[in-house]
């Protein structure tokens, strides 16, 4: 992959794809890690004179223009770390995205809005896309692919946009790749991988290709109530994947067969309600009450599940254990951050909401050996799966 130092970029027009999905809490960033990871490549175009153009997206609005989904919030915080202004455009790549476009002089740094704003951005309709990416890349001189969060989508401005301009890898796409491929080209045993978090329909997947390479998988967070309804529980109004049930009970059979170990929590920290102050309490695995919803692994699990980290030698981490924005239910993400860091082994920790955790919760991140930007970017990453995101800066 060509790297920026490999672009002549002073006086021209450089659109970055960075990652800025940053999680909020009432219109406010409550963790900005993703904006500092994204800081160096913009920093360094500056620094040669470029004109940055910076497009990202923040949650999953769905070709909706949704304004509580605007990126003002991010292009504050992005101007206050740089300590330069960021014009955010009122549109994606319209007459606003032009106008301020336009008015760039070399070293500046100017935001487009939510780029899921467009349906185009997330079509998979490849004409859609197409289209899109073409009044994108006519925003620019020169791409650089930098949102290693968002690698595993083929959305227009990360897969489409590339093939149209001059292009080349950021340093936070060249710094992440680095460090995921020592977890695919020398792994050292015992490989334990924890999985969790919200997006289950997205990461299940992933499953299929880890069982041929992990020694465990541990199973918390949202991801865990489709395995206790595989084994026949009840998990009442807890998060759910009923399609993918069959898919679960072939894991756990091929898990038996080859020797994986699954760890599957013990207990279950269930709750009346989505909510901080809703009754909850621990209750044993196999009998979540019909009426409760699990919010987080109980203690029970988590004491469990960090006697399964001690002993390994590599450890991925993707997706909290519990809702852990919520205090009562962030223990079972605490036991297995100190499960982690216990360990002593190389330890990877990806995903937005993953790395926020570790910090929100008080960890060191030095704790770790690394910290990724992408949950389910570095699991398609870890399954040897063709990131679109990469796959398009390599031509
Ligand atoms: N039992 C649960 N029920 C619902 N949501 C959960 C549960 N456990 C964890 N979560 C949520 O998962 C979200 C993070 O999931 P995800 O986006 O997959 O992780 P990451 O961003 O680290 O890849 C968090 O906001 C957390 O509140
Ligand atoms: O937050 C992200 O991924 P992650 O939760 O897997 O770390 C990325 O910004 C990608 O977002 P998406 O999963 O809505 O495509």
């Amino acid at each position: 992959m060509r790297t920026i130092d490999d672009l002549d970029v002073a006086g021209r027009r450089v659109l970055v794809r960075s990652d800025l999905n940053v999680p909020l809490e009432d219109g406010r960033i409550t963790d900005d890690g993703r904006i500092r990871a994204a800081l160096p490549t913009i920093e360094a175009l500056r620094a040669r004179g470029a004109k940055v153009v910076v497009c990202a997206h923040l949650g999953r609005p769905k070709g909706q223009v949704r304004p509580e989904l605007s990126l003002a919030p991010v292009a504050g915080r992005l101007g206050s770390l740089l300590g330069a202004d960021v014009a955010l455009a009122g549109d994606v790549a319209g007459d606003s995205a032009r106008a301020t476009v336009d008015g760039l002089a070399g070293g500046d740094v100017a935001l487009l809005e939510n780029l899921r704003f467009e349906p185009g951005e997330t079509s998979k309709d490849d004409a859609e896309r197409g289209a899109f990416a073409a009044r994108l890349a006519d925003l620019a001189d020169l791409y650089v692919g930098d949102g290693f969060g968002a690698v595993h989508r083929r959305h227009a401005s990360v897969f489409d946009v590339p093939a149209l301009l001059p292009h080349a890898a950021g340093g936070l796409v060249v710094a992440e790749v680095e460090v995921l491929r020592r977890l695919t080209e020398r792994v050292e045993r015992p490989y334990a991988v924890v999985l969790g978090g919200s997006k289950v329909s997205d990461k299940l997947g992933v499953i299929d290709s880890l069982l041929g390479k992990a020694d465990r998988i541990l199973v918390g967070g949202g991801m865990v109530f489709t395995f206790l309804k595989a084994q026949g529980h009840e998990v009442g109004k807890s998060l759910l994947e009923p399609d993918q049930l069959g898919t679960v009970r072939e894991y756990l059979r091929r898990a038996e067969e080859t020797g994986v170990e699954f760890v599957l929590p013990v207990d279950i920290v269930a709750a009346a309600a989505f909510a901080a102050d809703a009754e909850h309490e621990a209750v044993p695995a196999a009998a979540i009450p019909a009426d409760r919803i699990g919010l987080d692994i109980g203690p029970e699990s988590g004491k469990l599940f960090a006697s399964r980290l001690a002993g390994t030698r590599t450890v991925f981490w993707n997706g909290p254990m519990g809702v852990f924005e919520m205090e009562p239910y962030a223990h079972g993400t605490r036991a297995v951050a100190q499960g982690l860091i216990d360990s002593g082994a190389f330890t990877v920790v990806g995903g937005g909401d993953s790395a926020a955790a570790v910090r929100r919760l008080g960890f060191d991140e030095s704790s770790f050996s690394h910290i990724s930007t992408g949950g389910g970017a570095s699991l398609e990453y870890l399954e040897g799966a063709t990131l679109p995101g990469l796959q398009a800066l390599e031509d």
